[in-house]
């Protein structure tokens, strides 16, 4: 049975990453791509749908975890009876292979170690032909089924039984072994061993330069330089996209339907993505997003999907894996996302929010860059008054969500600002008079004055905590009583154990059974809202609590358990770093 949530890591070498367990174990990983099928799925089934775990045999007594600093290097210390071996897990990056590391250094004493290595397919369902063979020299284990080869190299290859390759070997005070799992087609030859030391060495350096520039005036400074590499382990590093989870399914709601797979690029998570990268420093990444982005778009501008594959492809069918029982028992387990096909009318106003930062911090806009925009932005001027689904992905009926409204005049306010403040051309006067229209609607309809607070959608007195970010995106400033009421509102409504839900799923808005917990985002969005209102002490003090949610390295699932301690959803989530990372720079 899959470890408790929290109990994972993650390594990742940029083009897909790994779950790793505490003990050792590890359950999630797909090749060679984020949204590739899973081979080692035990995260959402049993040790028979794949898994790769090295670890003491004996009893271990102790187990600490730590990234290697300014990297994504985990070391893992088990001590037993016995003795003490430290386990390091990679993904080496920058080569365009696809490779697991895994190191094992005994420090003192004797530690037994055992070795199992299950690889099944087709996210855990076959079991591929496995043979023994010599190659570049070495002696190795190839497993092979359909366009998957994986191949096991090791000083002390495991041996057949029951279907996994299982080993159990001791170690002593000073010795070393390091095995690897690499990835092929499984039509390529075996490629060349690697380097270890060398390939250690170079993946190092590469994440502490690139983590170095992380902020240090910032409140929680580790936390956001851990959030900041946790987001680039979830950018594809050769296409650009970012993925909003490396996993699928994680429950929402354990034991319930609410599982989804977040291995896809939406333009909203991917823009807050930028947002934040951007405002805390990192400028390359805003290039190479928005090469992405105008590949993923590229057509017709009406024909905007809300999230696209790694590649930018735009077929990600909804679809249930029958064979895979689901974490906790949570079925169905679904690949593929079925809100593809939704109307998420705020997404424009994210993308034109991080691509104005990438603007402001120096990005130009190329004639195709901007040509771009401008078509989107028009798109939205024909289309700017139709009911969405919002951000929340409700899969009931289709609502004018007020955070959807705000985020409407946040394209066109941009759009504005383009023509006004960086000299690019347009239709301003039409746009402006968008803009203005739209305010207008929103403070009409979208606000319940007996109250004072903005609500969830036009027709109802509920409130959501989106309406959080209309201080952060400009649309009222920080400290206006419209914003004041709607912060004490939500904080009335939607507090459970001093965190944020989303929204009231009694209301049934999202047309989903069960219900969930507090979604972390939106507590971090309460700390900027608060900072931004000049509430600071209270908005550091919930930063300190959200941060101390984090696992024992620094990562946060999607939503958060209070009652019982326990990390809900996907896991890690962009979403939940993301925010985290702009909530420390308002407390800056
Ligand atoms: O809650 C129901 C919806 O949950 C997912 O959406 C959530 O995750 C997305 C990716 O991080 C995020 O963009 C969105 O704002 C969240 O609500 C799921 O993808 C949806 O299919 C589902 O309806």
């Amino acid at each position: 049975m899959a470890l408790p949530i929290e109990d994972y890591a993650l390594i990742g070498d940029r083009g897909t990453a790994a779950l790793v367990g505490k003990d050792g174990s590890i359950d999630w990983l797909c090749l060679p791509r984020f949204d590739s099928p899973a081979c080692f799925a035990a995260l959402l089934g049993t040790e028979d749908n794949g898994r790769w775990l090295l670890a003491p045999a004996d009893e271990v007594e102790s187990t600490n975890r730590r990234y290697v600093d300014g990297t994504a290097l985990l070391e893992t210390t088990f001590t037993t009876a016995g003795g003490e071996v430290v386990l390091l897990d990679l993904m080496p990056t920058g080569d365009g292979r696809a490779d697991v590391v895994r190191r094992l250094t005994c420090m003192r004493g004797t530690v037994r170690i055992r070795h199992d290595w299950v690889v099944r397919t087709d996210y855990g369902r076959i079991r591929p032909w496995v043979t023994r063979e010599h190659a570049h020299g070495n002696d190795l284990i190839v497993a092979v089924a359909g366009p998957d080869k994986l191949i096991l190299r090791g000083p002390r290859l495991p041996r057949a039984v029951g279907g996994h390759h299982t080993d159990e070997f001791e170690m002593s005070e000073g010795d070393e072994v390091t095995f690897s799992t690499t990835w092929v087609r499984s039509w390529r030859d075996i490629p060349e061993p690697l380097g270890f030391d060398e390939r250690i060495a170079a993946t190092i350096d590469a994440q502490r330069e690139w983590s170095a520039q992380s902020p240090d005036d910032v409140p929680h400074a580790d936390m956001v330089r851990r959030s900041l590499l946790t987001l680039l382990l979830m950018t594809h590093e050769e296409t650009g996209g970012i993925v909003a989870a490396p996993t699928t399914s994680l429950p929402e709601d354990f034991g319930g339907e609410r599982n989804w797979d977040y291995r896809f690029c939406w333009l909203r998570d991917a823009a807050l993505t930028l947002e934040s990268l951007l405002s805390a420093g990192y400028e390359d990444e805003a290039f190479h997003w928005r090469q992405w982005l105008l590949r993923a778009v590229a057509g017709d501008p009406a024909d905007l999907q809300i999230m696209y594959t790694v590649d930018g492809g735009r077929q990600l069918p909804e679809l249930v894996v029958e064979h895979l029982p689901g974490y906790a028992d949570s079925r169905p387990v679904r690949i593929g996302n079925g809100a593809v096909s939704q109307r998420q009318n705020d997404v424009l106003g994210e993308v034109m929010i991080a691509l104005e930062l990438a603007r402001q911090a120096g990005l130009d806009e190329t004639r195709n860059s901007w040509s771009l925009q401008r078509a989107l932005v028009e798109e939205l001027a024909d289309h700017w008054d139709e009911p969405d689904n919002g951000l929340w992905e409700i899969r009931g009926p289709q609502r004018h969500f007020t955070h959807s409204r705000v985020m409407v005049w946040v394209a066109f306010d941009r759009a504005v600002k383009a023509v006004e403040d960086h000299g690019l051309e347009g239709p301003v006067d039409r746009w402006r008079e968008l803009r203005d229209r739209v305010r207008e609607e929103v403070l009409d309809k979208g606000f319940d004055s007996e109250r004072s607070t903005f609500t969830q959608h036009y027709d109802t007195r509920e409130v959501d905590a989106s309406l959080l970010t209309i201080s952060l995106v400009g649309f009222l400033p920080g400290d206006d009583p419209r914003v004041l009421g709607t912060i004490d509102a939500i904080t009335g409504d939607l507090m459970s154990d001093g965190l944020l839900l989303r929204y009231r799923t009694e209301t049934g808005v999202d047309g989903l059974a069960g219900d969930e917990h507090p979604f972390l985002a939106c507590s971090f969005w309460l700390v900027s809202a608060l900072a931004a209102a000049g509430r600071r002490d209270e908005a550091a003090e919930l930063m300190d609590r959200l941060c101390g949610l984090a696992n024992d390295v620094g990562l946060l699932s999607e939503e958060y358990d209070p009652a019982h301690g326990r990390m809900v959803g996907n896991f890690p989530q962009a979403f939940s770093h993301l925010t985290l990372v702009q909530a420390a720079l308002a407390l800056r």
